[in-house]
This record gives C-alpha cells, sequence and structure tokens, in this order.
C-alpha cells in the first residue's frame, strides 16, 4: 500500500530545551494514524552548536534550519508556525517577535506572565491576523472530553459538590541550581505559574465549562488562596474557588515539595465520585476511574508508544490552520486570559499579605 498522502505543517521552534525537546520528540514520531506531517524546519537557539546537537538528538531524521537568532526562525519563509519553548518571562517578546514575521504561534503555558500582557499579545495576533494559541496541552488529552462528557451529558455525578485537584513534583528549591527557572523570579519563578495553571486549568474542564456555570452566565467563582514563599517565590500555592451558582468547590494545589500522588483529582458529586490519576504528573492524565453506584469503570488514554502527547495538541492547531480557523476552541484565548487573571488574583492577594506581614516578595523587586 502507498503511504498516504499527508498535510504538512512546518514548525520553527524557539529555545533549545527541556520542553522544546519532548515537543519534538512528540511530533516526529511515527503514527500510524496521523492526521499532519509535522515538519521541523527550523530551530532557533542561543547557539548553532546548541541546535545542531538538539536536531541530532531529538530530530535527526527532519535536517531542520539552525540559527543562532530567535529572529532567523521568525523571519525564515519556509516555517508556518512557531513554538515558543523559552522560560515564562520572554512568552511576550518571543511569540511578539513571532508575529510580527507573519507567523503563527503556539506559546508554552503560561501564555504570559500576566493577564496584561496576554491582553497585548492577543491584539498584536488579532490584527496581523494570525493564530495564536497558549499550549496547554492538557486540554487536548482524549480523556478532557470525555470527563466532560460524562460529567456534563451524562452528569453521572449528579450535582458536583467538591474537586481536589493536586499538582505535585519534588524539586525543591534547596535541590535545584539558582539558574534553575523554577527558582530564578527573572525567569519567571514559582509554582503558581509552572504548575499551579494545570489545576486552574482541570477547574476550568469540570466546573467552569458546566452547562449550568454558563446558563447562569459564568459567574466569576469567589476564591481564597495562600502561597509558602522561600526567597519570594511561592513553592507551594494553594487555591479554593467557590462557585456558588453551582454549589461546588475547588480546591486546588501545587507544590514542589512532594512527589504527590498518581491520583491527582478526586470529582465529589451526589451520586458518587470519579478519580482522575496520570502516571508522573497533573498535565498528562493517563486514566480515570467512575466509582457510582451500579456503574464503577476505569478508563484509559490510548497513546502512541513511546510518545508524552503532545500530537494531541499539534494536531488540533494544524487542523485548525487548514481550516483558517485563528483561534482553538478547545483552548480558547479567553480561557488563557481568564486563567492568568485568576493567577494574578492569587499573586494580588499574596503582595497584600506580604505588605501586612512586611515579608519581601522578589517577583516584586524585578
Ligand atoms: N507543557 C509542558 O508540559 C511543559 C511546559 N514547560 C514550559 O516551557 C517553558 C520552558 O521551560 P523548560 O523547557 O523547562 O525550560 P529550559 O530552561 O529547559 O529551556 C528553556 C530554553 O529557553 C531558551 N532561553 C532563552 N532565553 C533564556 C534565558 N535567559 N534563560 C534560560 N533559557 C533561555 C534556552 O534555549 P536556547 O539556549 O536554545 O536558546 C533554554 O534552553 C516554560 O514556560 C514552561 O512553563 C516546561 C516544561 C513542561
Ligand atoms: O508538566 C509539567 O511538569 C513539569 C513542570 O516543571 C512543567 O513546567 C509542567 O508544564
Amino acid at each position: 500500500m502507498e503511504p498516504r498522502e499527508l498535510p504538512v505543517l512546518r514548525w520553527g521552534i524557539v529555545g533549545c530545551g527541556l520542553i522544546s525537546s519532548w515537543f519534538v520528540a512528540d511530533l516526529v514520531l511515527p503514527r500510524a494514524t496521523a492526521p499532519t506531517n509535522h515538519v521541523i524546519q527550523a530551530l532557533g537557539s542561543s547557539s548553532v552548536s546548541k541546535g545542531h546537537s538538539f536536531a541530532e538528538k531529538h530530530c535527526p531524521s527532519h535536517h531542520p534550519s539552525i540559527y543562532a537568532s530567535y529572529e532567523d526562525v521568525y523571519n525564515e519563509p519556509e516555517v508556518d508556525i512557531v513554538y515558543v519553548g523559552t522560560p515564562h518571562v520572554f512568552h511576550l517578546e518571543n511569540a511578539l517577535g513571532a508575529i510580527k514575521g507573519g507567523k503563527h504561534v503556539l506559546v508554552e503555558k503560561p501564555m504570559t506572565i500576566n493577564a496584561r500582557d496576554a491582553e497585548i499579545l492577543i491584539s498584536a495576533a488579532k490584527e496581523k491576523g494570525v493564530f495564536l494559541m497558549e499550549a496547554l496541552w492538557t486540554r487536548f488529552n482524549p480523556l478532557a472530553a470525555h470527563l466532560q462528557r460524562l460529567l456534563h451529558q451524562e452528569r453521572i455525578l449528579g450535582p458536583l459538590r467538591r474537586v481536589f485537584i493536586d499538582f505535585s513534583l519534588y524539586m525543591p528549591f534547596s535541590s535545584l541550581p539558582t539558574t534553575s527557572r523554577a527558582l530564578d523570579p527573572s525567569l519567571g519563578a514559582g509554582a503558581l505559574l509552572d504548575i499551579g495553571i494545570y489545576t486552574l486549568t482541570w477547574a476550568a474542564l469540570i466546573l467552569d465549562s458546566h452547562p449550568d456555570h454558563i446558563a447562569a452566565g459564568s459567574p466569576p467563582p469567589w476564591m481564597a488562596s495562600t502561597m509558602s514563599l522561600t526567597n519570594g517565590v511561592d513553592e507551594t500555592t494553594a487555591i479554593i474557588l467557590n462557585y456558588k451558582d453551582l454549589g461546588c468547590q475547588a480546591i486546588c494545589t501545587c507544590t514542589y515539595t512532594y512527589p504527590g500522588k498518581k491520583e491527582f483529582c478526586r470529582i465529589e458529586g451526589e451520586k458518587g465520585e470519579i478519580v482522575i490519576g496520570a502516571p508522573i504528573a497533573a498535565s498528562s492524565p493517563g486514566w480515570l476511574e467512575v466509582k457510582v453506584s451500579g456503574r464503577e469503570e476505569r478508563i484509559n488514554v490510548e497513546r502512541v508508544e513511546g510518545a508524552k502527547g503532545f500530537y494531541f495538541e499539534a494536531d488540533a492547531v494544524a487542523e485548525d490552520l487548514r481550516a483558517g480557523r485563528l483561534e482553538n476552541d478547545v483552548c480558547p484565548l479567553g480561557e488563557s486570559l481568564r486563567v492568568l487573571g485568576l493567577m494574578d488574583a492569587v499573586i494580588g492577594l499574596m503582595d497584600a499579605v506580604r505588605k501586612m506581614n512586611s515579608l519581601t516578595y522578589l517577583r516584586d523587586e524585578n
């Protein structure tokens, strides 16, 4: 049988660090049912030699052009879309550069370090007429849509009462090099922006998108939160969102100080509960278990052997671009803005507490 002729999407990658290596490795993995041929067309890195090592290791069969300047990727005519895989604080500048070069953009999470910057980015993309999306890959995991069917259409749990969501990683600040982006405020350090964002995303998938919440006009949940600061950066953060219209609370926690449990989410409703688990982290769920009287089942995520699951979002982006859409409806820009607004509020609350207690919060000083 002849191999299928697939539509091609040509990626320019800026930043050859950890996430770019995961993303690229997933895109180039052979997949029998891939709807798009993702081509790694160009790499932008701080040095050509770093770019070459990256290409040899993560996409050896793709032969991308390698540049020691991100600008060259933005201006490369053979690139359709730029993937921004740099630390949070550079997302705005890098994505704006790509937009200026007329490129579509997939920018890593968080889209920017605050909602104000995201508004600037979204306006720039709209003005230029290019696609823009935050790479919140969790939203594209097939389990997310399945969960929403169970909760929102089948209403298998009845009215929801509490949702516990935790993203814990064991990488205490004391174990990290001072240059780590998790630790360095000048790179956007802290658990909230890095991993807390996923807990708010799960709350969004479960509660903000609940049809009864939408029917009530999507009133913003009441919020309480606190952060544990180490040298002014949050190592642990807890947020409670109270959806008064649904009669349900979401308890969202994140920390770098504990490895956490595989079962990272429990949704409690009047008829039972659903537990969601992940082999490694809450960003990439692997299964869910329904525990309702008369219906107990486990659903596993099917994923291409060896892949992490970044291809789900990349395929969705390719489909949008083929259809001429400039925004994705699973990960809409308004949602990126709304979640950034919540994180701004958490930081704002902490800032007020800091002032009351005369603490120093380094993020403010940079
Ligand atoms: N979706 C997911 O699961 C994940 C998402 N992320 C997101 O990806 C982004 C990058 O994280 P990660 O890959 O872990 O970070 P890394 O530090 O591993 O890589 C970031 C890369 O950005 C480039 N860079 C540009 N300017 C700087 C600078 N001043 N300091 C350091 N690096 C710089 C470097 O690439 P070069 O030298 O080649 O230019 C560097 O290798 C973050 O915003 C994070 O939130 C991270 C991990 C997982
Ligand atoms: O999924 C993830 O796990 C590890 C984190 O540091 C990273 O930024 C996040 O996206």
